[in-house]
């Protein structure tokens, strides 16, 4: 299974990677990609944690807002993937962190099975509220650093509980790596997914926003249509189609 980790910049991806190889690395065969903009920095934390083999970590440089390369033109990522899946066969799970970026990056479904979006209680108990694709309709929602939130002014009970809101039933945890109870939430929905997954009942969903797009129609008056996909997402803004077919 390969398992997108995204969010916005600083929330702790790379840590909630590194605590997952720490508690998996024993009884599933890993791997990861990760991804930065100008470096390999987050591979290179990583390898240094020591939590997997130093060769099962690849970077990606992106060279481009993160989203680009995970859900725009994936083919960098995929490759990567491939080449883990072909150099340690046969891997259980690969995760792919995204660079930070803001609240609208998600993966495409061409990329990973299944994807977390995280957020931390750091960066404001309003982050929630302000809603995106991620925070709604990714496979899981993290609301990270919990332990900051006394430090930080937030409410952190409450933020998870607008998450819950936002997610039509979606599953949430609310994480620190200082709470081994919430690192063992982590972990089982991990291991839940992989077991769904495994046993076919897991269908990886494209949390959206899908970008208008082109599609060539020989037989519409203007040689084809742009449309989005909007009305896949009930709760999704309407009205940015253009030119719908006929
Ligand atoms: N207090 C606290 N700090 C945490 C926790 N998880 C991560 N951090 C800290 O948050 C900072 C950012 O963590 P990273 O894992 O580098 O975050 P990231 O999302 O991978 O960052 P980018 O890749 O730059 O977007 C680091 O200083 C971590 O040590 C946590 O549960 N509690």
């Amino acid at each position: 299974m390969r398992l997108g980790v995204a969010g916005p910049v600083g929330t702790g991806k790379s840590s909630l990677i590194a605590t997952l190889c720490r508690r998996l690395a024993d009884q599933l065969s890993l791997a990861v990609v990760t991804n930065d903009i100008y470096t390999d920095e987050d591979a290179r934390f990583l390898r240094s944690a020591g939590v997997l083999d130093p060769d099962r970590i690849r970077p990606v440089e992106t060279g481009a807002c993160p989203h680009t390369a995970i859900r725009d033109d994936v083919t960098a990522n995929l490759l990567a993937v491939e080449d883990l899946e072909a150099d340690f066969a046969p891997l259980d799970l690969v995760v792919v962190e995204s660079g930070g970026d803001n609240l609208t990056a998600t993966f495409s479904p061409a990329l990973v099975d299944a994807q977390i979006f995280v957020l931390d209680v750091a960066g404001g108990g309003d982050v929630v509220r302000k809603g995106g694709p991620g925070i709604a309709r990714a496979d899981l929602l993290v609301v990270n650093k919990t332990d900051l939130g006394p430090y930080v002014g937030v409410d952190v009970e409450r933020m998870v509980r607008e998450g819950v809101a936002a997610r039509d039933g979606r599953p949430v945890v609310a994480l620190s790596r200082h709470d081994e109870a919430s690192v063992d939430e982590l972990v089982a929905w991990v291991l839940e997914t992989l077991a769904g997954y495994r046993a076919g009942g897991h269908v990886a969903v494209d949390p959206g926003p899908m970008a208008p797009h082109f599609h060539a129609d020989e037989e519409h008056p203007d040689g084809g249509f742009t449309h989005t996909h909007d009305h896949d997402h009930d709760d999704a803004p309407q009205g940015a189609a253009v030119g719908e077919p006929a």
